[in-house]
């Protein structure tokens, strides 16, 4: 089953365009990342699979329904991004609450509340909650009635290293059970492992969506590699000056290595070369990780774009 599909879709808050023309879709048991600068778009494309507000233009479909439906709605969890809850009540309360309203069975509640981390918190005041347990609460709170649709806004906002790891191997059995999760940050250092596709939305457009091979190959970026010298530095050198139709080719000493950007369509040949010359004693390769292939994509006006036009 299909969780969301956009078709073309724009939307303007007033007359300024916030979304131009999106295509995206996420199928059952795939979780993908949304990534954007400030002001780039997510928080509006997840309003709209939320059916909270209409688009401008094109069509949005969400569980093989219309968004907003309450047939559909039910089998939504979204995790917006600043949540609040009641002080006073307690984090068993406040989820048997939501519950409640969403029609989900009360008796999941401790075992939710458990699987985020919370069994030993559930009945203090969500006044002493500390910001990370505000956030597993919020969590807790997006997986009553096991979604098959879950939309999180900047989830690991507030939560430790290991928390933030805990989050996401839950995501992945989610994800296994057959899930669908998009993942809303700007955030990625530590997301890489556990996603299947990212977005990259810049300025309300999308710039590049496919899994990590894909988009290396879309942002053709470099791919580094470190050689240690059998012989000399510059022995080595020699080769690779010889071997390289030099296109783009970066070669910088460090620490007694060479580090060589290469082409991707370059790797080869040369690696070939390198390896037959007998000048070379290890080799490591770096290829472009997905925070150099945002970077690529936001581009060399990252900073300006990193305030949006809030
Ligand atoms: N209610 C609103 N009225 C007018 N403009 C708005 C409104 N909400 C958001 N915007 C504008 O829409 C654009 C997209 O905002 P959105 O919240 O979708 O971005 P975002 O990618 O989620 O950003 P962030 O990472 O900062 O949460 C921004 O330029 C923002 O200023």
């Amino acid at each position: 089953m299909s969780c969301f599909r956009l078709e073309n879709v724009s939307f303007r808050y007033d007359k300024k365009p916030v979304l131009k023309g999106i295509d995206l879709r996420l199928e059952s048991g795939e979780i993908l990342g949304l990534f954007g600068h400030n002001g780039a778009g997510k928080t509006t494309s997840i309003k709209l699979i939320l059916g909270l507000m209409q688009p401008t233009q094109g069509t949005v479909s969400v569980l093989d329904g219309h968004a907003g439906d309450p047939e559909v709605a039910q089998f939504i969890g979204y995790l917006p991004e600043n949540v609040m809850f009641y002080p006073q009540l307690t984090g068993r309360e406040i989820l048997s609450h939501f519950a409640r309203l969403k029609g989900a069975s009360p008796g999941q509640v401790p075992e939710l509340l458990s699987q985020v981390g919370l069994a030993d918190a559930m009945d203090a005041r969500t006044k002493t909650y500390s910001k990370g347990m505000r956030q597993r609460l919020g969590l807790a709170q997006a997986l009553l009635g096991k979604p098959k649709l879950l939309m999180l806004d900047e989830p690991t906002v507030g939560l430790d290293p290991v928390a933030t790891a805990d989050l996401y191997r839950l995501l992945r059995k989610l994800r296994d059970e057959g899930t669908g999760i998009v993942l809303c940050s700007h955030v990625l250092p530590g997301v890489e492992p556990y996603i299947d596709r990212a977005a990259i939305l810049t300025d309300g457009a999308l710039q590049a969506v496919g899994d990590l091979s894909a988009l290396r190959r879309q942002a053709n970026m470099p791919v580094t590699l470190s050689l240690d010298p059998a012989n000399s530095i510059s022995a080595l050198e020699k080769v690779i000056d010889g071997a390289s139709s030099s296109n783009g080719l970066m070669i910088k000493t460090e620490h007694g290595r060479l580090r060589v950007d290469v082409q991707p369509s370059e790797k080869m040949h040369l690696l070939r070369a390198v390896m037959a010359s007998g000048e070379v004693a290890d080799i490591s390769i770096h290829q472009p990780s997905l925070e150099d292939i945002y970077v690529h994509f936001i581009g060399s006006g990252g900073l300006a774009h990193r305030g949006g036009s809030q």
